[in-house]
């Protein structure tokens, strides 16, 4: 007999956000499934951090907020974000956060202070094990989004992960395997992710469902084909590229 349906990883349900009169976010209702990984799109401006940053818990004490933010089933709407990180979830941002003058392995370390999850695993699990004596100062763009993920698996905070446009500023000869790196935490190891990302070649064949933000609302959210294909879609992003 089957059990009882598992809740939502994730559910958004009328989130909305204000400052100073102005709408950023407008009645946002999202559900994402354990193992789902939901890509996020939209034209500049749209709210993607935005939403990022109510899911994890940054703009508590700004503006007028509104709707609800529930991860397995529990309302965490007014959780501080270091409870919301006990839970699992990982957040990354638009910019790399490393200590220039400290090693790879120093990064991972910290992390792991206040995570179970063995340093070594971390770092051979985002494959950057061979550089751990390397300056996060020598790395490149693309080694240093991989420490991220490794500080964030070593925290123990990876369960639902949150990456805000992982592939922003690495160099295009970088991006496969930071691709394959994500791939295998969502795939291999069932992961949730929802990520922000402009490139839709990238999207394709990672991504199970995009969703798109305009105008703060979420305009669509179907399968990275069915999403290209949509006209609504193609209109939000006039004098963009898709
Ligand atoms: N703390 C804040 N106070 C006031 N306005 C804000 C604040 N944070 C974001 N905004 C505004 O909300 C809107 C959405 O911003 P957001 O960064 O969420 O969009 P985005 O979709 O992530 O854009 P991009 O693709 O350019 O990163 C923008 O107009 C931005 O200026």
């Amino acid at each position: 007999m089957a059990g009882e349906p598992t809740p939502d990883v994730l559910a958004l349900t009328g989130l909305s956000w204000s400052v100073g009169g102005s709408a950023i976010l407008s009645g946002v209702d999202l559900t994402v499934g354990e193992g789902e990984f939901v890509a996020v799109i939209g034209p500049n401006g749209a709210g993607k951090t935005s939403l990022f940053n109510l899911i994890s818990g940054l703009t508590r004490a700004t503006g007028i907020h509104r709707g609800r933010v529930a991860v397995d089933g529990a309302d965490i709407t007014t959780e501080a974000p270091h409870r919301r990180a006990r839970r699992g979830i990982g957040r990354t941002f638009q910019s790399s956060s490393v200590f220039p003058t400290m090693t790879v392995a120093e990064h991972v370390a910290l992390a792991a202070r206040v995570g179970r999850v063995k340093e070594s695993d971390a770092l051979d699990r985002v494959r950057l094990a061979e550089k751990a004596g390397a300056l996060a100062a020598d790395l490149s763009h693309g080694d240093k989004r991989k420490l991220e993920l490794a500080m964030l698996l070593a925290s123990g905070a990876g369960r639902l992960l949150l990456l805000d446009e992982p592939m922003a500023g690495v160099a295009s000869g970088d991006v496969p395997g930071l691709v394959e790196v994500i791939r295998s935490l969502h795939r291999d190891e069932g992961r949730t992710v929802l990520m922000v990302e402009h490139h839709m070649e990238v999207l394709l064949g990672l991504a199970d469902r995009v969703a798109v933000m305009h105008h703060g609302s979420l305009l669509a959210i179907d399968t990275p084909e069915r999403i290209m294909a949509d006209a609504r879609v193609q209109e939000a992003y006039v004098g963009e590229a898709l």
